[in-house]
């Protein structure tokens, strides 16, 4: 399984996305926000946390157009699989890879501490190593992860199956405790929650691992 972790001017999660990835078994290849073309054989594009370009005009918005950007949309709609944790969620919501909206926190603080996590579905390939309804702890560091979409949109998320993890308790005001979201074809993920931040006792919990895992394991040899 090829990973391809890209940096933009502002990342700081790529290098624990990268470690989380390789831990996991696959082989990661870096890619600067610069590049307009993927790697032959790129399996997964990870978008990571971070605070890309600086947050300004609106967290992802200027990633959205940057230069990979464009990779990242023909990749998807290739139906390759693409993951996007906190700032990364934000930039696939710009790039309209994922409905709705990540807006600021409802209490206008930077939460950054371990938060409770429910798994809403296993049936994608980032969650299948869990169970649905499994509670799991896994760190938050975000002041724009408010998630945000109209009730057509909830329903549809609802109805499809597509909300991937919910805060339990709430802690940032998303609609429906939404924490992660999945898009139509199940392929591309988005959550604010950190797993990379999750993969060793030394983070104070493994509950991360799971996703990298199932990842790794069921692309290994695609
Ligand atoms: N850790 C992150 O990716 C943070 C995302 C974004 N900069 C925010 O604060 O909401």
């Amino acid at each position: 399984m090829k990973a391809a972790v890209i940096t933009f001017p502002g990342s700081n999660c790529d290098r624990d996305l990268r470690v989380a990835f390789e831990r996991a078994g696959a082989e990661v290849v870096k890619l600067w926000h610069k590049d307009e073309a993927l790697p032959d054989g790129t399996d997964l594009v990870a978008v990571p946390g971070g605070f890309s370009y600086g947050d300004y005009l609106r967290c992802g918005a200027i990633a959205a157009q940057s230069p990979v950007a464009h990779a990242i949309r023909a990749h998807a709609a290739r139906g390759g699989y693409v993951l996007g944790i906190c700032n990364g969620f934000q930039v696939l919501t710009e790039l309209g890879l994922l409905p709705g909206a990540l807006m600021r926190n409802a209490g206008l603080t930077f939460l950054c501490r371990p938060a409770k996590l429910e798994v809403a579905t296993a049936d994608s390939i980032f969650t299948a190593g869990y169970a649905t309804g499994q509670t799991l702890s896994v760190p938050v560091a975000h002041h724009d992860g408010n998630y945000q979409i109209d009730p057509d949109g909830l329903r549809r998320l609802q109805d499809e199956d597509r909300v991937a993890f919910t805060y339990a308790p709430a802690i940032n005001g998303s609609v429906s405790d939404i924490a992660g979201v999945l898009s139509g074809n199940r392929r591309v993920l988005g959550m604010m929650p950190h797993p990379e931040r999750a993969v060793d006792p030394d983070h104070g919990g493994t509950d991360g691992q799971a996703m990298f895992a199932s990842l790794a394991g069921a692309l290994i040899g695609a």
